[in-house]
């Protein structure tokens, strides 16, 4: 158990039931994996069938109802989280009066980095998320695709020893969408981080992921994990892609 056979995160049959106006809601239903140290995995689910509750569980914002979430082998509490998990999300959170440059030094900073040190670390993921040149303007100065950029950048940066992407493409142009999913491939490889995906889309999830993790609809139950092999980067027409992707959609309501 543990880092000892490389298992980073552990989720072990947790539920969340919420209690309101005397009703009792069942949102995740017994959901157990694990995350393997320096593995993509991608949490595929229809809208509102719990991923987020499933997120802030993970992360200790919220308390399963039963089961338990260990990190390390040590069960993660909202007071134990601290660095440990970093976040993009669609809304991005960016401070529109910084700059890119210090937008993504940000975590350092409040760590207390030296500024030669965290201005290092800053230009040099801003540097592998592409937007070297960059370093001095604005978000509002920004494509909604190099604003996602930044958001990478600075997850990355922060050094988190997870991190956590809550479907950030979601509100992206078909076309930035894809470029960026280019290039989430790459930056992931070049330098590799535990990562939690999480998507709605069949084919976002089959491109990016080392594994799946397919949810049903609310109450979010596991229905299938998969493992990809198919090498990066992966061709979205080739034949092993659609037959994965078809798997998928066949087991699954959501739409392609
Ligand atoms: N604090 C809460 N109290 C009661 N119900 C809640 C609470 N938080 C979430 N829910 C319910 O849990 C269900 C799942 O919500 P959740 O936000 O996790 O879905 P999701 O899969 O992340 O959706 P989306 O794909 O739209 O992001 C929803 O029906 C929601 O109403």
């Amino acid at each position: 158990m543990g880092v000892q056979n490389g298992v980073t995160l552990e989720v072990r049959n947790i539920t969340k039931k919420f209690i309101e106006n005397d009703q009792e809601s069942l949102v995740v239903d017994n959901v157990s994996f694990t995350v393997q140290k320096n593995e993509f995995l991608v949490i595929l689910g229809p809208g509102y069938c719990g991923k987020t509750v499933l997120l802030n569980m993970i992360m200790g914002l919220i308390q399963p109802t039963s089961g338990e979430v260990l990190l390390d082998g040590e069960v993660i509490t909202k007071e134990k989280m601290g660095n440990k998990f970093s976040m993009v999300f669609q809304k991005l959170g960016l401070m529109p009066w910084k700059t890119v440059l210090e937008n993504v030094e940000l975590g350092p900073k409040i760590r207390g980095e030296a500024k030669s040190t965290r201005r290092e670390k800053a230009q040099k993921y801003i540097e592998l998320v592409g937007l070297k040149g960059f370093e001095n303007s604005f978000p509002h100065q920004l494509s909604g695709g190099m604003k996602q950029r930044v958001g990478i950048a600075r997850a990355y940066a922060n050094e988190p020893e997870i991190l956590i992407m809550d479907e950030p493409f979601g509100q992206l142009d078909a076309q930035t969408r894809y470029n960026m999913e280019e290039e989430l491939v790459r930056v992931s490889q070049a330098e590799k981080r535990t990562t939690i995906f999480v998507t709605n889309n069949i084919e976002e999830a089959a491109y990016l992921g080392d594994r799946i993790l397919l949810l049903t609809q609310c109450p979010a139950k596991v229905k299938e994990i998969y493992n990809i092999d198919i090498p990066r980067p992966r061709v979205m027409t080739s034949m092993e892609f659609l037959h994965l992707r078809k798997e998928i959609s066949n087991n699954t309501d959501l739409a392609l």
